[in-house]
C-alpha cells in the first residue's frame, strides 16, 4: 500500500475498525475515506454503488459487520444472516466494479464445523455441521471467503480473506446480553464489586474452551497480511492458546479485584466447546501476537472505566 494511497475502512467506528484506522495513521497514512452507519447504511446496494462512484478507494478493509455474542447470534439470527450477506456482497462487488487494488475481508473463526479437530486448520472449513447457535453468521461469513475467492478466479481481484479468533480491547460491546464473553465479564466483576453483590453468575457450564486476541494485536496481523499476503483461500488470525470460560471467570474476578463467589447458569447455552485456531499458516508468514491475555484484560477495563463504564448499553 502506497502511503498516500485511498484506504476504505468499513467500520472504522468499531473494535477492529478501530483499531485498524489507528494503526494505519501510527504507520502513516493520512487518506482515509469513512463512513458511519447513519451517513451510508451498507445494507443498501444503491448508496454503497453511489459511494464507491464518489469515493474511488484504492486499499478496503471490511470490518462493518453485525456482530455479536452467542445469545445475540442466536437471537437475531435473520439480521445475522441478511445484514452481513448484504454488506459483504455490497462492498466486495462495488470494489470490483470500481477498480480496487486490494480488499481484506473478515471473518470469523465461527465458521469452522463444531466438532472440528483442534487446532483448527484453514482446511477444516466445510468438512462438517456449524454450531446452532451462529450457523447463520458463519453461513454470510463463509459466503464472503467464497466471495473473495470468486472474484480472484474470474476477475483476478487481489482480495484477501482473514479468519481471526475471539477478539476483546478498546471500544468493544459491553451490552450485558449482546455482547461476547470478555467484554460481558469485565462489565459484571465489575458492577459485582462496585455493588458489593456476593456472587457473579457466568453463562453455561464454564467448560468451553475459547482463544482471545487483543484487538490491537489483530490490527498488526491484518496490516501484515494486507502487504504480504495474496493467496486465495483464507488465513487464520491468533495466539493459538486457549482456555476454558472458568479459568477466564478467575482470571478476569483477580484483574477486577472482586472477592465473591462465582456461579454458572447452566440454563444458557455453551455454543461450541472448543475452537483453538492452526496459527502454523500465519507464523510461516512471520507475524505473531505480542499482548498476553492478562495485559489484554487489564488494558481493556482500563478503556471499559474510561469510556464506556456510563453507557454500556450499547
Ligand atoms: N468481536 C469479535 O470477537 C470478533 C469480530 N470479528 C469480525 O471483525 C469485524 C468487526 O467486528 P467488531 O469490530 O467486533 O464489531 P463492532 O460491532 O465493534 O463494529 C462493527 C461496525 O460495523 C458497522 N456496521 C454494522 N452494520 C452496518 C451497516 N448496516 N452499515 C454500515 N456500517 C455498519 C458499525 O458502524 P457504526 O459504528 O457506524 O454504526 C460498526 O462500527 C466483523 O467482521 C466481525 O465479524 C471476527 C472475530 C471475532
Ligand atoms: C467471536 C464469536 O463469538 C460468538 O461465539 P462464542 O465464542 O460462543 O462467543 P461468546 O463470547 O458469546 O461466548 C463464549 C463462551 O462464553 C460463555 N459465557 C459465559 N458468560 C458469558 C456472558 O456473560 N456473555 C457471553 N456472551 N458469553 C458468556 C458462553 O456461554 C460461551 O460458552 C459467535 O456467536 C460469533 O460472534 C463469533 O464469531
Amino acid at each position: 500500500m502506497e502511503k498516500e494511497a485511498k484506504i476504505y475502512i468499513a467500520g472504522h467506528r468499531g473494535m477492529v475498525g478501530s483499531a485498524i484506522y489507528r494503526k494505519l495513521k501510527k504507520e502513516g497514512f493520512t487518506n482515509f475515506v469513512t463512513r458511519t452507519s447513519d451517513t451510508l447504511d451498507l445494507r443498501n446496494q444503491q448508496a454503497v454503488a453511489d459511494f464507491f462512484e464518489q469515493e474511488k478507494p484504492d486499499y478496503v478493509f471490511v470490518a462493518a459487520a453485525k456482530v455479536g455474542g452467542i445469545i445475540a447470534n442466536n437471537t437475531y439470527r435473520a439480521e445475522f444472516l441478511y445484514d452481513n450477506l448484504q454488506i459483504q456482497n455490497n462492498i466486495i462487488h462495488q470494489s470490483y466494479l470500481n477498480g480496487v487494488k486490494k480488499l481484506m475481508f473478515l471473518g470469523s473463526s465461527c465458521i469452522y464445523p463444531k466438532m472440528a479437530p483442534q487446532p483448527l486448520k484453514e482446511e477444516y472449513l466445510l468438512t462438517g455441521l456449524l454450531e446452532e447457535t451462529n450457523e447463520p453468521y458463519a453461513i454470510a461469513k463463509i459466503a464472503g471467503i467464497k466471495m473473495c475467492d470468486a472474484y480472484r478466479a474470474q476477475y483476478g481481484c487481489n482480495y484477501i480473506s482473514v479468519m481471526p479468533t475471539n477478539l476483546y480491547g478498546y471500544n468493544d460491546n459491553y451490552h450485558p446480553q449482546n455482547s461476547h464473553v470478555l467484554p460481558a465479564m469485565i462489565r459484571r466483576f465489575h458492577e459485582a464489586k462496585e455493588n458489593g453483590a456476593p456472587a457473579v453468575t457466568i453463562w453455561g457450564t464454564g467448560s468451553p474452551k475459547r482463544e482471545f486476541l487483543f484487538a490491537d494485536d489483530l490490527a498488526e496481523a491484518c496490516y501484515y497480511l494486507m502487504l504480504n499476503y495474496n493467496e486465495a483461500g483464507h488465513i487464520n488470525i491468533g495466539t493459538g492458546e486457549d482456555l476454558s470460560i472458568k479459568d477466564l471467570a478467575y482470571l478476569v474476578k483477580d484483574i477486577i479485584g472482586y472477592t465473591g463467589e462465582i456461579n454458572f447458569d447452566t440454563s444458557k447455552p455453551d455454543g461450541t466447546p472448543r475452537k483453538l485456531m492452526d496459527v502454523s499458516k500465519l507464523q510461516s508468514k512471520g507475524w505473531k501476537y505480542s499482548t498476553t491475555l492478562a495485559e489484554g484484560i487489564k488494558l481493556a477495563y482500563q478503556d471499559f472505566l474510561n469510556n464506556h463504564n456510563h453507557l454500556a448499553e450499547r
